[in-house]
């Protein structure tokens, strides 16, 4: 046990153990100085410095550090699959074990001489897990004394463990933060990480081969009935040729499906990183529907996406295989003049095809959009459109999607029918003369004939990949807001390693210096040359007329926007160094009530979604203290499930100034510095309202409210 905590890595060190696991890992991170974790993370109590600390680092690296609970029943499933891993292990989780290869019996991890080294799982497990199970361990061995299992005997050892991991399997034993490249990393470090580069080679490898394969059989047959040798030792090696094809066809069939697998997981991570981290200006511009039909038509990319990227890739083997065989023919400047002929008409009609599929898409997307707005709005045209308007214009987009669709499937079938039948016919009657005048050998006419077939199945593969391609290339098309936005996610994310303590009382939060704000598309800044300073202590109240730009003010001061002129520095530093998640975890903000949610899930989720999930007992504990200090006792007593009750669209409703309670808590809850309420008060009765604001008076280090005189 204790050569295993040796080989683990202090936490002062923790920046240059994840490099050496990502780079041992081929990871390729970007190689930056990551420091340690400042004493302020190092002595957080509720360890959750720590932890940011790591996935800030993680994310300089240009990496993803997915921190996983672990359980005492999960323990082996995590060492088996989760390398390259970072374990916490040790007294309170100060030593970090770097997981380079998992297994069942073995594994290895990298040790601080930076050489990895094999260690076995049993002994890690029981590092692990020992804390937790030692003080149970007595009456788990008391309960299996009183079976008669002799004492000191390896059955009776096993018994007690089984015991234990049978009863306590559910407890927690601890973190470990699984290391990836960030799906918003560039696609080639991706696709190598993921090892798609090489299994894609591989692929195209074993096609190869069978193309190979089966053209020696069929020249090899060929040769034998032309010459008139039928003798048996010829006719098994071509059975042999044709039967290796199978061990190359089940390798094809393994290999592509780990790579639709993997690639799928890919994509998904990355569209939905990416649909996570749009800007909240173009989801509000572009309307749910429209973004409902984006995702809606993801599911096209990775299915058309990927299957097409690996049919098109058969169909250029296969094409290329028939060029060489066409070439022995009788007309061999024909024959290839022909295929390069049709291989170009083939082109045109797959942009035709394509022009039409986007054409359908955008009608299609429209009269999603058109519906889910009616859908949103149904509760208001219930009570306030007449009937007979409703489905105005539902009719009309119907029949213009309609339409488009009677193009696209007529042009999909002339792609389908005419592109490998029309070479077939062409092919073969280039052969005629070479027929009908019996100038040329036999075996080059065959040989011919096996080319022309080749080239048709090429084509119909080819029109396969090609309608896929185009599905997905339109698919791409809709989803690149999303694919973009990922690429930009983790900007900054790095900023999470800056853990400092909390700023003194009197000393500056935020201080801005002729900061300016003019939104996109309009013409008049919204702001104008604001000076401002937030200091530690201060309780703020930001009064002004409807639409003078408090909100804005106050997205800028949370970070949840960027001034276009002037500077905004929190505790020193700006947003750039800071990033959103950075500049988050010192400000919080409560938007107005018509941009704040609460989400179907369990009320505490909606409380502590700011802190993590799943909650500590001491976090639930605070979680409810606030509630009650905000008057929500009440609340809390009437539902069934008290803090884990449903809320939410689907759960308990809640009321108006209910939910304003439960944005002020969830802001409070973050433990920031500053504080941002965007007309939180507003909806609660004058007592309700002394009483939350005595508790964000009481709790917020300093507080911005913004309200109406
Ligand atoms: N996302 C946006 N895009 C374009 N213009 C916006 C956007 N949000 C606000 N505005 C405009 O900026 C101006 C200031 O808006 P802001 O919401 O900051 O004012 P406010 O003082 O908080 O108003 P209220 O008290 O009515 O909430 C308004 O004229 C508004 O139309």
């Amino acid at each position: 046990m204790l050569d295993l905590l040796a080989l683990g890595w202090p936490l002062e060190r923790a920046g240059e153990a994840l490099t050496a696991l990502a780079v041992q890992a081929g990871l390729q991170p970007s190689l930056r100085e990551l420091g340690a974790p400042g004493p302020a993370a190092l002595a957080d109590p509720d360890d959750a410095a720590i932890e940011r600390w790591l996935a800030g680092a993680a994310a300089g690296l240009g990496l993803e550090a997915e921190a996983v609970d672990t359980d005492i029943a999960g323990i082996d499933d995590l060492l088996r699959a989760a390398a390259p891993a970072v374990l916490r292990v040790g007294p309170g989780g100060r030593s970090l074990l770097l997981l380079l290869r998992g297994g069942r019996r073995d594994l290895v991890v990298v040790a601080p001489d930076l050489r990895p080294r094999r260690v076995a799982a049993a002994d890690v497990r029981r590092l692990v897990c020992e804390p937790v199970l030692a003080p149970l361990r007595g009456r788990a061995e008391a309960l299996v004394d009183r079976t008669g299992l002799k004492n000191g005997g390896a059955r009776r050892e096993r018994a007690v463990e089984l015991l234990l991991r049978e009863r306590l399997g559910v407890l927690r034993v601890g973190r470990a933060f699984v290391l990836r490249p960030s799906p918003a990393a560039p696609l080639l470090r991706l696709l190598r990480a993921e090892g798609l580069v090489r299994r894609t080679a591989a692929l195209a490898g074993l096609h190869a081969a069978e193309l190979a394969l089966t053209i020696a059989a069929w020249a090899l047959i060929g040769d034998l009935v032309f010459a008139g040798r039928t003798d048996a030792g010829w006719s098994q090696a071509w059975l042999l040729l044709l039967l290796t094809v199978v061990p190359c066809r089940m390798g094809q069939a393994a290999v592509a499906g780990d790579i639709l697998q993997r690639a799928g997981a890919l994509l998904k991570r990355r569209l939905l990183v990416g649909a996570l981290a749009l800007p909240g200006d173009l989801t509000r511009r572009e309307g749910a529907g429209l973004l409902l039909g984006r995702v809606l038509e993801t599911a096209a990319v990775e299915s058309l996406g990927l299957r097409g990227g690996l049919v098109s890739l058969v169909a250029a083997l296969e094409f290329a295989a028939a060029v060489p065989i066409l070439a022995l023919g009788p007309a061999p400047g024909l024959h290839l003049a022909l295929l390069a002929g049709w291989a170009a008409l083939g082109v045109v009609l797959v942009r035709r095809t394509g022009r039409h599929l986007a054409a359908w898409t955008d009608t299609r997307a429209e009269l999603t959009h058109h519906l889910v707005e009616a859908m949103v709005g149904h509760r208001t045209r219930l009570a306030q459109e007449p009937p007979e308007r409703w489905h105005d214009d539902d009719d009309a987009r119907l029949v213009r999607v309609l339409a488009d669709e009677a193009r696209l499937n007529r042009s999909e079938s002339l792609l389908v029918a005419l592109l490998p039948r029309g070479w077939l016919v062409l092919g073969l009657a280039a052969l005629l003369p070479a027929f009908v005048g019996s100038t040329a050998p036999a075996a080059t006419v065959a040989a011919a004939i096996g080319g022309v077939l080749l080239a048709q199945r090429g084509l119909s593969t080819f029109v396969v990949g090609a309608t896929a391609l185009l599905g997905c290339g339109v698919a791409v098309r809709q989803a690149l807001p999303m694919l973009r936005a990922a690429e930009s996610a983790d900007a900054g994310a790095h900023g999470l390693m800056l853990a400092f303590p909390p700023v003194p009382e009197g000393q500056p939060i935020v201080v801005a210096r002729g900061l300016g704000f003019r939104y996109p598309g309009r013409e008049r800044p919204v702001l104008r040359d604001v000076d401002l300073a937030i200091a530690a202590g201060d309780r703020l109240l930001l009064e002004g007329g409807s639409g003078g730009g408090k909100s804005t003010l106050g997205a800028l001061v949370a970070g949840l926007r960027e001034p276009t002129s002037g500077l905004v520095l929190l505790a020193g530093l700006d947003r750039p160094t800071l990033g959103l998640v950075g500049w988050r975890r010192r400000v919080a903000a409560a938007p107005q009530f018509h941009e704040n949610h609460v989400v179907t899930a369990p009320l505490a989720f909606n409380l502590l979604m700011g802190r993590g999930w799943p909650p500590t007992r001491a976090q639930l504990a605070e979680a409810e203290a606030v509630c009650r200090e905000l008057g929500l006792g009440d609340l809390l007593e009437r539902m069934p499930s008290g803090l884990q009750q449903m809320v939410g669209e689907t759960g308990w409703q809640l009321s108006h100034g209910e939910r304003s309670r439960l944005f002020i808590a969830r802001a409070l809850l973050q433990g920031v510095d500053l504080v941002v309420l965007d007309e939180s008060f507003a909806a609660l009765d004058p007592a309700t309202l002394q009483q939350a604001l005595r508790c964000v008076l009481n709790r917020a280090r300093a507080v911005l409210v913004i309200a109406h005189p």
